[in-house]
């Protein structure tokens, strides 16, 4: 079997006649920043949702840290930090309390999920929303607050979909820097990204899906090939299809 923090064999989504997953494999190494990339609707959150136990495949398996998820979803959990795509929380609560309770649900004592609550929400700048609910929260400060749940328990292997999607520049640069010290510390790190200058700066290993399966994966040098990601991403994907002289009605709107 392949070797990695987290390995996807033979993964199959189907949601009626759509072909979501298609015999999907995937490594992703120990240790690294592992960008997953791909157009809209191929079949990135549908992985991600099975890779951590989220959403049942229909066929493949999943192994993260030596567990198999599917197998036992609850050891799974406990070596799995995940932001999933919508924050679907207990969002009637205040940050710390969601960030505390999240901690508590993974066995931590309650003062210790306390203090690693207000310390991930102070480095991630959500140290003054503690009065807000977060169903008042901003979509940014949403994925803030779903970051500091998924690293609570101190995970070996985090799975975040879209982590920088709406968060402001400063804190995506501590988002950057505290993800390469979680895997300069030994975890592993997989994040979903539509943006390519984001994941060849972020990320030393990259996969590209299109149609539901990898058809390019390897360091992100090797996936770019002396190139610019987005060029590699653009040719991967079959190309812009461009306007094809379309939408010459918006010129009236000028006038
Ligand atoms: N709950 C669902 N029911 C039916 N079809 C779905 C469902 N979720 C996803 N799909 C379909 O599965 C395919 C893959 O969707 P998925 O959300 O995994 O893509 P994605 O790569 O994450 O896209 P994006 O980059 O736009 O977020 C798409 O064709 C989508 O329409």
């Amino acid at each position: 079997m392949t070797t990695g923090a987290l390995v996807c064999e033979g993964l199959v989504k189907r949601y009626g006649d759509t072909l979501a997953v298609d015999r999907l494999d995937l490594a992703v190494p120990a240790g690294s920043l592992f960008g997953l990339v791909g157009p809209n609707g191929a079949g990135k959150t549908t992985t991600l949702s099975m890779a951590t136990g989220l959403l049942r495949p229909d066929a493949g398996r999943v192994v993260v840290d030596g567990v198999d998820v599917w197998a036992d979803v609850v050891r799974a959990h406990r070596v799995l930090g995940v932001l999933p795509d919508g924050l679907a929380v207990l969002d009637r609560l205040r940050g710390p309390e969601l960030v505390e309770y999240t901690g508590r649900l993974h066995g931590l004592p309650r003062a210790e999920a306390a203090s690693r609550a207000a310390e991930l929400l102070d480095v991630l700048d959500l140290g003054d929303a503690g009065r807000t609910l977060v169903v008042d929260y901003s979509a940014g400060m949403r994925k803030k607050v779903g970051l500091a749940c998924a690293l609570v328990h101190a995970p070996r292997v985090l799975v975040l979909d879209e982590p920088f999607e709406a968060v402001d520049p400063v804190s995506g640069t501590t988002i950057r820097a505290l993800l390469r010290r979680f895997t300069a510390d030994g975890g592993t790190v997989v994040v979903s990204s539509h943006v390519m200058a984001l994941v060849e700066q972020l990320c030393d290993h990259v996969a590209v899906i299109v149609s539901g399966h990898v058809v390019a994966a390897g360091t992100v040098d090797e996936v770019r090939g002396g190139g610019s990601l987005e060029d590699r991403f653009v040719e991967l994907s079959g190309g812009s299809r461009g306007l094809g002289g379309g939408l010459s009605w918006l010129a009236s709107s000028s006038g």
